[in-house]
C-alpha cells in the first residue's frame, strides 16, 4: 500500500451571514486530494475537506501532516487483511504530537482522514457508507438517514418575514426539522435580546404548526450561564427539539448546571475536536443520554479514525449512537451516520456551498435521505463540489 501524490489547496466559503459569535466573511476551507496504489494494480484518489466555522489549515498541512503521510511506512498503511487502513496512516500522522491542546491540527488530520477513507472505500469498490457497516455493524446500514435543515442566520437588512420564508423553502425541499440562530443581538440588554428572540422563534413556529419538535435554536457557545438559564426559563413552554450550544463549549460544569434546571433537549459538540475532549463533556457536563444531542464533527476533529474512539467512549458510558447527530452537513458524515447507526445529520440547503449538500440524485423526504451507490464518499455525485475538489488533479 502506497500514497503516491497529496495535493491539498484552500477554497472560499466565505459569505455574509453570521451567527451569534463569528460572520462568515473571510471563511475559508482546506481541500486535499490523496492517491493511493494498493499494490495489486488499483489505484484511487481520496478527497477530503474541512467543513465550515474553522479555517483552513494550508500550513499544518505542509509543514507537518502531509510529509508525515508521504513518510508513513507502506506496512503502516495496510490492514492485514491488504486493505488501505486510516488507522496506521493516523498514527502515522500523529507520530511527534504531544497529547492534549488539540487546536486546530485536529481539521488538518480531520481533512486527511477524510480523503483516506474515501480512497479506502473506492479501492474496495464500495460507497464508504457500505464499507463502515460491514467493518463496524455485520453490514447492517440504515436504509436512510434523518436530516434537518440548518439556516436561519443573521444576514444584513433580514428581518423575521425573511427568515419565515427561508424556513419556508426549507419545507418545500423536503425538510420537516429546521434549525435558525438565536443569541445574536450584540450589545442588546439580556432582557430585550430575549423578547426579539421569542417573536422570531414564534413567527418559525407559526409556520411549522406551533409543533416546537420541530425546530431547534442555535446559540454558537454565545451564552455564559445567566442568559443561557434565562433563555431556558423562556424557551421551556415551546418544548424545541434542541436547545444548541448554549454555553462555551469547554465549560463543562455549567453545563450541568443548566441541564438540572432545562427539561429540554440540550445539543452541543461541534467545538469539541477530540476523543479526551468528548469524553470530558459526558463525564461532567450532566448531560442526559435519553434525550441530548452529540454533535462532534468528524471533519473537525481528527476524522473517523478519532470519532470511531469517541463512539466506543460513548458506548463505555452507556450513550447510544443514536444520540449522535453531527456538525457540518457534509457526505463524510452522511456516510457516517447510515452506515454506523447514528442519529442523523445536519444539512445545509442554503449555506456553505458547495462543501454542504448531498448528492444531486437524492431527494429529502419526509426530512429523510438515502445515500449513493458508488464507490467512496460520493463527491462525484454533487457536481458544484465535485468541480472544486477536481482542480486539485487536473
Ligand atoms: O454557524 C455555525 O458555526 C455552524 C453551526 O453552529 C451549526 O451548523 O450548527
Ligand atoms: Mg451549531
Amino acid at each position: 500500500m502506497r500514497i503516491t501524490a497529496i495535493r491539498d489547496g484552500v477554497a472560499p466559503i466565505a459569505s455574509d451571514i453570521a451567527n451569534a459569535y463569528i460572520d462568515f466573511s473571510k471563511m475559508t476551507a482546506s481541500i486535499v486530494a490523496v492517491t493511493v496504489e494498493d499494490g495489486h494494480g488499483r489505484a484511487a484518489t481520496g478527497f477530503g475537506f474541512n467543513s465550515n466555522g474553522r479555517y483552513a489549515q494550508p500550513g499544518l498541512l505542509r509543514e507537518r501532516f502531509i510529509p508525515r503521510l508521504l513518510e508513513a511506512p507502506e506496512v503502516a498503511l495496510a490492514t492485514p487483511e491488504g486493505t488501505l487502513n486510516p488507522a496506521g496512516a493516523w498514527a502515522a500522522m500523529m507520530r511527534n504530537e504531544k497529547p492534549g491542546g488539540h487546536g486546530e491540527r485536529s481539521v488538518a488530520v480531520g481533512v486527511l482522514d477524510m480523503a483516506l477513507w474515501d480512497a479506502a472505500a473506492k479501492l474496495e469498490g464500495k460507497p464508504l457508507w457500505a464499507l463502515l457497516a460491514e467493518r463496524y455493524r455485520q453490514g447492517q446500514a440504515d436504509e436512510s438517514a434523518w436530516i434537518y435543515a440548518a439556516g436561519g442566520y443573521y444576514y444584513p437588512g433580514k428581518g423575521v418575514d425573511q427568515l419565515v420564508e427561508e424556513m419556508r423553502r426549507y419545507l418545500g425541499m423536503g425538510y420537516s426539522v429546521v434549525k435558525m440562530k438565536i443569541g445574536g443581538a450584540p450589545g442588546t440588554p439580556l432582557r430585550d435580546a430575549l423578547k426579539e428572540d421569542i417573536a422570531r422563534i414564534e413567527a418559525v413556529l407559526k409556520l411549522l404548526g406551533g409543533d416546537g419538535s420541530r425546530l431547534c435554536v442555535d446559540v454558537n457557545g454565545r451564552f455564559g450561564l445567566h442568559a443561557a438559564l434565562s433563555y431556558a426559563a423562556a424557551l421551556a413552554p415551546y418544548k424545541l427539539r434542541w436547545y444548541e450550544e448554549p454555553l462555551d463549549p469547554l465549560d463543562y460544569s455549567t453545563h450541568a448546571a443548566l441541564a438540572e434546571h432545562y427539561a429540554g433537549p440540550i445539543a452541543t459538540g461541534e467545538n469539541l475536536f477530540s476523543m479526551q475532549d468528548a469524553r470530558n463533556l459526558i463525564r461532567h457536563g450532566g448531560l442526559r443520554p435519553d434525550r441530548d444531542i452529540l454533535q462532534f464533527d468528524p471533519a473537525l476533529s481528527y476524522g473517523l479514525v478519532e470519532y470511531l474512539r469517541t463512539l466506543e467512549m460513548l458506548a463505555q458510558h452507556g450513550w447510544s449512537p443514536r444520540r449522535c447527530v453531527p456538525h457540518g452537513g457534509h457526505q463524510f458524515a452522511l456516510n457516517i451516520a447510515v452506515g454506523l447507526g447514528l442519529g442523523g445529520n445536519e444539512s445545509y440547503p442554503e449555506v456553505f456551498a458547495p462543501f454542504g449538500g448531498f448528492a444531486d440524485d437524492t431527494p429529502v423526504q419526509e426530512s429523510r435521505i438515502r445515500l449513493h451507490d458508488t464507490p467512496g464518499i460520493g463527491f462525484e455525485k454533487k457536481s458544484a463540489l465535485y468541480a472544486v475538489l477536481r482542480t486539485l488533479v487536473a
